[in-house]
């Protein structure tokens, strides 16, 4: 099978062919905003030709620092939130193992790779600290802006550590910033200090940067093929060009996305039946959440790993209120497989003895989709032939293009955030931040 594949017969019942010939003049007019560069927010386009336009120079010492953290770190501690960190951790996780984590440092051929300052937990930091031990390490700083609080408070923390832990000089060796080329207080902190320094190029945006440094050196580091990730992405780059929606599979998705949103399904649940892409539907969840939800429109982006949620949830998908749909992800080739053993026992599975779990998995999958379609749930699938870092990257661009289109479609700048900074400033005036004096007393007034 190719690579990825995008079924959409499931959508008989919900999506009529004519209102997909309909929607393809509009879809025509958002893929020339796009890739003329003609429509809000342009100046954030880098991504679109990032698989095959970027700093190969910069790619190699990615590689580089990759080895050296290999070679001297048991453990990466990984700050940044958002853009900053999702994009990598859900690539580590589709293609690591389940507990790579819990080995025993012994056991391990790769160091560690943990996140932090994606939260203001003390707890959450405390419990890293006994992580790491007395286990080498060394720490990866990621922020776009350089400013933001969370990383900051974070970077502070593991620095001091290594600092005390290595000397300062020896902490400068271990410390590897990835931030804006010229501006920012992580920027004028690396300068400073000399730390190796990665960058987010100008022209893509926090939630698009997983295949920038943001997102390569965390991958590279836990031992991933970075190249493979980025010619997955080529390849999808490639074959998503016509804007003819019936030859186009990222078109096809915006499109049947929109055409649902008009008919009032206004939350999109994107499930997995694989662990492994949980993360992958927490970079999504950013993804579009940040780039659609504006102007008072957009389809709230949700995520589901089954079978486990069709026990919590599963409930209010097949019979609660009717504004969901899904996009469920399926990967083709399980990554390995467990044979149901032969048992004397009494427990009911006699009829599948001898299956694979992959195989009760699928059927699972099939059963689950037929079931929400009949309860008036619209479902498109989404196929990957392997659990491998090429189909991931082709994964990735199918999705950055589809919410580019998307965004237009509905009318909006798809690649700014202007809404994330309110409760930034809410918290800056509380915490007492200079500058924020007025709306310190507004808002203390309140509480
Ligand atoms: O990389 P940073 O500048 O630290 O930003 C991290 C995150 O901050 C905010 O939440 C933005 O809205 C996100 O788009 C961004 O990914």
């Amino acid at each position: 099978m190719t690579t990825l594949k995008f079924d959409t017969s499931k959508l008989s019942s919900f999506v009529n062919d004519e209102e997909l010939d309909l929607i393809q003049p509009m879809v025509n007019t958002a893929d020339s905003l796009l890739r003329e560069g003609t429509g809000a927010g342009s100046d954030y386009l880098g991504w679109l030709d990032l698989p095959v336009d970027y700093d190969k120079e910069e790619f190699d010492r990615i590689k580089t620092a990759a080895k050296k953290i290999q070679s001297d770190s048991q453990v990466l501690v990984v700050i940044g939130i958002g853009g900053s960190y999702l994009g990598a951790r859900a690539v580590n996780d589709f293609l690591s193992d389940y507990f790579e984590n819990a080995y025993a440092a012994a056991d391990r051929e790769m160091p560690q790779v943990v996140f932090a300052g994606n939260s203001i937990s003390p707890q959450y930091v405390n419990s890293l600290i006994k992580l790491i031990g007395d286990r080498d390490f060394s720490v990866n700083v990621i922020s776009k802006s350089g400013t933001t609080t969370e990383p900051a408070i974070a970077f502070r923390v593991f620095k001091e550590m290594l600092e005390k832990k290595y000397g300062e000089e020896g902490a400068r060796e271990r410390i590897y910033a990835t931030t804006d080329a010229h501006k920012g207080a992580l920027k004028q902190t690396a300068d400073t200090e000399g730390y190796e320094e990665f960058v987010v190029p100008d022209s893509v945006g926090g939630r698009f940067s997983v295949l920038t440094a943001v997102g390569l050196l965390p991958i590279a580091a836990a031992g991933h093929d970075i190249d493979q990730l980025m010619a997955g992405a080529a390849q999808a780059r490639a074959d998503y060009t016509d804007t003819d929606v019936k030859k186009n599979d990222a078109y096809a998705y915006a499109a049947y996305r929109n055409i649902l949103y008009r008919k009032g399904y206004t939350t999109e649940l994107l499930v997995n039946y694989e662990p492994t892409l949980a993360q992958f539907g927490e970079w999504w969840k950013q993804l579009q959440g940040e780039s659609e939800g504006k102007d008072g429109k957009g389809i709230f982006p949700a995520s589901g790993n089954f079978s486990t949620d069709l026990h919590s949830f599963g409930q209010f998908i097949q019979d609660g209120r009717r504004n969901l749909f899904e996009t469920l992800i399926r990967v083709d080739e399980p990554a390995s497989d467990v044979q149901i053993p032969v048992s004397e026992a009494d427990d009911g599975l006699g009829y599948l003895e001898g299956q694979t779990m992959s195989f009760v998995n699928k059927t699972a999958s099939d059963g689950t989709l037929l079931a929400h379609v009949d309860g008036g749930v619209p479902n498109m699938v989404v196929e990957l032939d392997k659990q491998n870092e090429f189909a991931l990257g082709y994964m990735i661009y199918f999705f950055e293009l589809a919410v580019g289109i998307s965004g237009y479609l509905n009318g909006i700048n798809p690649f700014n955030q202007p809404g994330v900074e309110a409760y930034k400033s809410n918290m800056f005036a509380l915490l007492g931040k200079p500058g924020y004096e007025e709306k310190t007393a507004e808002l203390r007034a309140r509480l």
